[in-house]
């Protein structure tokens, strides 16, 4: 309907409509306190496509028990203007985010910040009210209701929402509430998650892990191994990983950083960077949530993470708190109800054994939930995060003239202490 609200509405030309009404991509990018995040929004920003504006959202537990939380909005367009955007992001070693259109507030104790906000509203157009709370446990509510603000107020002005975690968050929740708010479907999509690992200080923060626990099991407090519990579930939840800081490190501790992520999650893509100087293209357009990202996921996982006897090696995850990524690949053909009481049985059963962070799958299906059947299967993509899970159906399978035995589907499940075993209980 439209609006009338004042003479100066009437006047205005029409509003434009964005060229695609599709849901914006909203990735969220994790890592450790000083691995690199706000180096790679600055880069994000200024090499984004001219006119591509992209929305940071910055959330950060802070020292005390107050939250600040920021709100960054880069102007990609600037660089074209002679402008950069920050005005002191370019160049030297400090780098500094986008200062110039930084929006700060602190939530007062209702969770409003009323008089400040006005006042950013009246110097800026680009402020949006961010209450007091912390993304990854308390607000996970407004944290949603903020992404919708960002979308919905301010129609075909951002094309990107980036939401960088606190250092030392469990990204899964977030992950979850992104996933799952069937509100927000119809503006925004969790289109990755992205986690930037520090080349040089990344087995340092491991092997600090295990001191903590060996410390831990000598009645040290249960929170002292808190930050390397944190950098594991990082990349274990990662759908790209950025190894940063390679130069600084030197091939042999990359190799090794490499390798630790790997070991916790080879369904992740990977990529070195310094300065997290990465192609901007490839992670603007990641679009790692949806069936062909659960796809090539599983396409792509490590053959030594499918390796029989490898999830039983101890040297496999004992460094990580028995965080592993394990694959499997399975012949013959399924019905969607048995795929979904075996997902249901490892996603949320009590007596599992097993944590699953991630899981993603591609089946043969050969018969629908409602028992409709299909010959030749169905090719059916399985994403879940945490206890969430989701089925995606892509369409007949490509090769229509294998023998039922022939079609081979594949599991690839992040967690902690995943066993092959577990995996194909139920599944053969
Ligand atoms: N040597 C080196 N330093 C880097 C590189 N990338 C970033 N830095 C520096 O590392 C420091 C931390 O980088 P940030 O981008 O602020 O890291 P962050 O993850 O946002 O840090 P927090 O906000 O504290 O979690 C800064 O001084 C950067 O300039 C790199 O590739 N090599």
């Amino acid at each position: 309907m439209a609006s009338s609200d004042s003479d100066s509405d009437s006047e205005a030309p029409p509003m434009l409509v964005p060229l695609s009404r599709s849901a914006i991509p909203v990735t969220l990018l994790t890592g450790c306190l000083g691995a690199g995040k706000t180096t790679l929004l600055s880069h994000l920003i200024k090499n984004a496509p001219p006119g591509y504006r992209i929305a940071v959202l910055v959330n950060e537990l802070g020292a005390s028990e107050a939250i600040e939380a920021e709100f960054y909005v880069g102007h990609a367009s600037r660089r074209n203007e002679g402008d950069d955007g920050s005005g002191r992001v370019a160049g030297g070693d400090a780098m500094v985010p986008m200062p110039q259109s930084v929006m700060r507030a602190r939530g007062g104790a209702d969770g409003t910040n009323a008089a400040s906000a006005s006042s950013l509203k009246s110097s800026t157009p680009d402020w949006v009210e961010l209450p007091n709370g912390c993304l990854c446990c308390t607000a996970k509510s407004e944290y949603v209701q903020l992404l919708e603000n960002i979308v919905r107020t301010q129609p075909g002005k951002y094309h990107h929402v980036v939401v960088e975690t606190t250092g030392v968050a469990d990204p899964g929740p977030a992950i979850e509430a992104l996933w799952t708010d069937e509100g927000m479907e119809a503006c925004v999509f969790l289109a990755g998650v992205v986690t930037v690992v520090d080349a040089v200080h990344l087995l340092g923060q491991y092997r600090e892990k295990r001191q903590n626990l060996n410390r831990k099991r000598a009645g040290a407090s249960a929170e002292a191994d808190e930050p390397a519990r944190e950098a594991v579930l990082q990349v274990a939840f990662a759908d790209h990983v950025i190894v940063n800081k390679c130069e600084t490190a030197g091939d042999a501790s990359t190799a090794e950083a490499e390798e630790a992520v790997r070991r916790i999650n080879s369904a992740a893509t990977l990529e070195r960077a310094d300065r997290c100087v990465v192609d901007v293209k490839r992670l603007l357009e990641l679009r790692a949530l949806d069936g062909d990202g659960a796809a090539r996921a599983a396409a792509s996982a490590s053959s030594s993470s499918s390796a029989p006897g490898a999830d039983e090696s101890p040297s496999s995850s004992a460094h990580f708190g028995g965080v592993n990524t394990v694959a499997v690949d399975v012949s013959g053909v399924r019905t969607e109800s048995a795929v979904r009481a075996w997902a249901e049985s490892l996603l949320w059963g009590e007596q599992v054994g097993c944590e699953i962070y991630r899981l993603k799958a591609v089946f043969a299906i050969c018969a629908d939930a409602d028992g409709v059947s299909s010959s030749p299967p169905r090719r059916v993509m399985l994403q879940a995060v945490g206890q969430l899970y989701e089925l995606t159906d892509g369409g007949l399978w490509p090769d229509a003239n294998l023998s039922a035995s022939d079609y081979r589907s594949r599991v690839v499940a992040i967690g902690r202490r995943v066993r092959r075993t577990k995996l194909l209980e139920g599944l053969l």
